[in-house]
Parts: structure tokens; sequence; C-alpha cells
């Protein structure tokens, strides 16, 4: 996580940058310093009582604006002159928080990237822009709907929600339209954030006693991009406070952008009053990109990074590997190390052999039956048992757990897993889903268990 020192030294840089360098800015840039928080509220030092008002008279709504988007989260700025006193609260910041500046290095395309823990400020990746996203005919429609947005936020494109498989680039896309937002529009207050992050302020918020101001943070953004929205299935106080955070933001005129997994009508235990009004605006899908969108991904990647890999290498991976972005991304990254490992450049010989459990598991389609029998001798029983009558506990979890890698790793429909499941009905298949869900969600070793088996057949 960025230091609040840092974060400020990137708000001021954006407003330099933005506002152009009048004389009396450049003085009081160089003279503000951070010094204290008080809840969301940054305390910030400037030389003298003319400049307190100065600044804030002429900038204080853009520089709360791109604080709260760097941040992640809505923030305030209190200005102080030297020897003012601070808000009571203010907690004074250690020496440790001090400013370091510096461009952070070039991206590595080696580098053994998560997207899921962005390295930048406000929670937002510094790779997820437009720049180096790759329009194809996949994800046009999403993209130009997310244009759209930005040339008339809250105007027809609200709420957009956008859906898709995984590693298909909607976190990207939405990122790419927060940093743009905060590039051309520093007054508003944009906020990108993950629906598990909404819901762990709302815990927070609810055991503070302080959902007043929870409420007024998320109720006063001008654009709030709220990721991975199917996570809200089954929470009913997130669901709760998010439709009033909704209802309060549209009616404002503000603009919502939300993703998901998958269509609002698909999203299991989500509140009707919800799923309407996330149709209510428009709904842009996002598709597996065909060849010529992966090969041009990858050479995107090797442009931005400064990694040259050879034509025929890039074709050969993008070729190779077909559903998956961050999967087609890691193919790269592998390619890539392995050809620095040894010292060699990367050749087609070297990319088919460290690609070949990939592409292997890439060509053959995953059943239903593999699922069943790489889940079984997990739990040490027998495939049939999966397909069987048994009740005992084991058993029955472990049919669960089949039941919910069926639904997410082939495309069956939720009769036919039924059917392979001893001729089960598609609403014991859900049921089963939403158990494992909620197991994930609940027990962190059921997800390690999930994560587990999912490598595992990818490799088989
Ligand atoms: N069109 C694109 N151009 C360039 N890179 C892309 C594109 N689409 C996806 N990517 C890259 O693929 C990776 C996965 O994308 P992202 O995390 O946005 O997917 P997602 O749909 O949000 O996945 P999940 O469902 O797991 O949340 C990222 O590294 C992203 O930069």
């Amino acid at each position: 996580m960025q230091s609040w020192s840092e974060l400020w030294n990137a708000t001021v840089s954006m407003l330099r940058e933005r506002e152009g360098m009048s004389p009396g800015f450049d003085t009081w840039l160089r003279a503000s310093r951070p010094v204290g928080l008080d809840g969301e509220t940054l305390v910030v030092e400037v030389p003298d009582p003319f400049t307190r008002d100065w600044v804030r008279a002429r900038y204080g709504p853009a520089m709360e604006a791109l604080l709260t988007g760097l941040a992640g989260h809505p923030c305030s700025v209190v200005l102080v002159a030297p020897g003012e006193p601070t808000p009571s609260r203010a907690r004074p910041f250690p020496s440790s928080d001090q400013p370091q500046r510096g461009a952070p290095p070039a991206p590595d395309v080696a580098a053994d990237e998560d997207p899921s823990h962005p390295t930048g400020p406000g929670g937002l990746n510094p790779r997820y822009t437009f720049d180096t996203f790759v329009v194809g005919a996949s994800n046009r429609f999403a993209y130009s709907a997310c244009q759209g947005v930005l040339s008339n936020p809250g105007g027809p494109y609200n709420p957009l929600f956008l859906y898709g498989g995984v590693g298909l680039g909607k976190t990207h896309l939405m990122q790419a339209v927060a940093h743009e937002f905060l590039r051309q529009r520093s007054h508003l207050r944009v906020l990108y954030i993950t629906t598990e992050t909404f819901t762990n302020d709302l815990v927070d918020s609810l055991q503070r006693r302080s959902m007043p101001e929870f409420r007024s943070r998320y109720r006063s953004l001008d654009v709030l991009l709220l990721d991975d929205v199917h996570f809200a299935a089954g929470k009913e106080s997130t669901q709760e406070e998010f439709f009033h955070t909704f209802n309060a933001l549209y009616e404002a005129g503000r603009q919502i952008i939300l993703s998901s997994d998958r269509p609002p009508v698909e999203i299991p235990k989500l509140e009707e009053r919800l799923r309407s009004r996330f149709a209510w605006g428009l709904l842009a899908d996002i598709q597996p990109p065909d060849f010529e969108t992966r090969l041009a991904i990858l050479r995107k990647r090797c442009e931005t990074s400064g990694t040259p890999v050879p034509d025929e290498v890039l074709h050969y991976i993008a070729e190779s590997i077909q559903s998956n972005i961050r999967v087609l991304e890691g193919a790269l990254r592998k390619v890539v190390t392995a050809a620095r490992l040894s010292g060699a450049p990367a050749t087609l010989d070297l990319a088919a052999e460290v690609l070949r459990d990939l592409t292997e598991s890439q060509r053959r389609p995953l059943t239903i039956d593999r699922i069943q029998a790489v889940v079984a001798q997990h739990f040490g029983i027998e495939p049939e048992e999966l397909r069987g009558k048994s009740r005992t506990r084991d058993v029955a979890f472990a049919r669960q757990i089949a039941m919910f890698l069926a639904r997410e790793l082939t495309q069956a429909s939720l009769p036919h897993i039924g059917d392979q499941f001893g001729g089960r009905d598609h609403s014991t298949v859900l049921h089963a889903i939403e158990r494992v869900q909620a197991a994930m969600r609940a027990d962190g070793a059921v997800n390690d268990l999930i994560r587990h088996l999912r490598q595992r057949l990818s490799r088989t």
C-alpha cells in the first residue's frame, strides 16, 4: 500500500500536470506536506494562511477528487497553516511516512505479476489503461460503451454493466475508464472498488458505528466503478446498502459502472430490485478474443515491456491459448523467463517445450468425467460414488465440489450436469454451487482446496 505522503505527492503532480504551473502553485506545491490523518481526511500543511485560502478556493475539489481516485476510497483534505490547530481527532504521521519520489520501474513481461493485487495508487493497476488495451471483435462493444460513458457520464449508459468470463479484461477496461476520468476530469470524485472491498468497508463501518460517514463517502461520488458484483450474491447487508447507494447516485445523475462474470439474470441470490436496476442502462459483454486479438495483445505486452519476442513464437502462443487472456499472458511470461534462464533467445522449440502441458490441456476439452475422477481421487473415493445415492458427509461435499467445478470449468448446462451426477435435478446442482460458494467465502481452506483442484484440472 502507498503511504499518504506518496499519495499526496502523486496528487500534487497530477494537479500540476493538469493545471499548468503558475508561480503561486509551484511555491505552494513545494512547501506543502501531509501532517496527519483524521479518518479519511488528510491534513496538509501549507506555508501560510493566504496560500491556504487560495489553494482551497482554487484547487480544493480537484485535489479531493484526485486523492479519492488515487487512494481508492473517498477522502477529503484539510489545509492548515503552520501553527494552526489540526482537527482534534487527527493522528500525526509517524516519521517513517516520508515522501518517496521517483517513477515506478517499467513493467517486465517476465515479472510474476498478480493482477488481483494492483501495485498502483488508488487500487488502480497503472498498466490497466486504454493505451495498453487491445480492441478486437470480442470486446469492441464493451470498449465503445466505456468511451460513451467517458464522453457522457450519467447519460444513457447508466449504469454500464460489463460481463464476461474469467480473465477477459473486465477489470482492465473498468480501470482504464477510472484512469481516464482522473486524467480528463480532475474535478470528479471517481472511485474504483471491488465488491469485496465494499463489503469489508461496510462491515468495518457497522462495527465502528460510522455508517453516516460510510454513506456520505459513497453517495458523494461522481463515478463509482464496482467490480465483481457477483460477489454480493447472498450477502443481504451488502445488497441492501448498495441498493441505497445505487439509488442515491443514480437519482443524482452520477455514473455507475458494474462488472460481473455473468449477466444480472444469472447472478444467484441477488435481490430482484438490484437485478432489475443493473439492467436499466447498458449491458455489454466481453467474449473470448479471436486469434488476431490474442496476437495483438501479445505484441502489445512485448512492446510495452521492451521485451522482444520473435513473431513466430507469439503466433504459436496465440494459436495455443485461446480462452483466457490471463493464461495467454502467463504463457508469454513462461517462455520469456525460460529463454532468460537458459541464456538463449526465445525460439519456437523452446516455446513448444515450455508450454507443452498447457497446450495439451487446452487441446483436450475438460469433461465432467475428468472432473469427477480428479475430485474423487482427491477425496479418496470412487467416481461412481459421486454419481450414486450416498449422502455421507464426505461424499456429499465432494459431489457438491465436483458439480461446482463442472459448472465453472465446462460449458455444460445445469440439467446436463445433473444428468452426469446420477440423474439429479438442475435445482440440486444450483444448490450445490451455492453451498460451495458460501463455503469458499466462509472458509479459507475450502478456497485453497478449490484453487488446488482447478490447478490440477488445468494440467490434465
Ligand atoms: N483487450 C485486452 N488488451 C490487453 N490486455 C488485456 C485485454 N483484455 C485482458 N487483458 C489482460 O488480461 C489480464 C486479465 O484481465 P482482467 O483482470 O481485466 O480480466 P477480468 O475479466 O477482470 O478477470 P476476472 O473475471 O478474473 O476478474 C490482465 O492482465 C489484462 O491486462
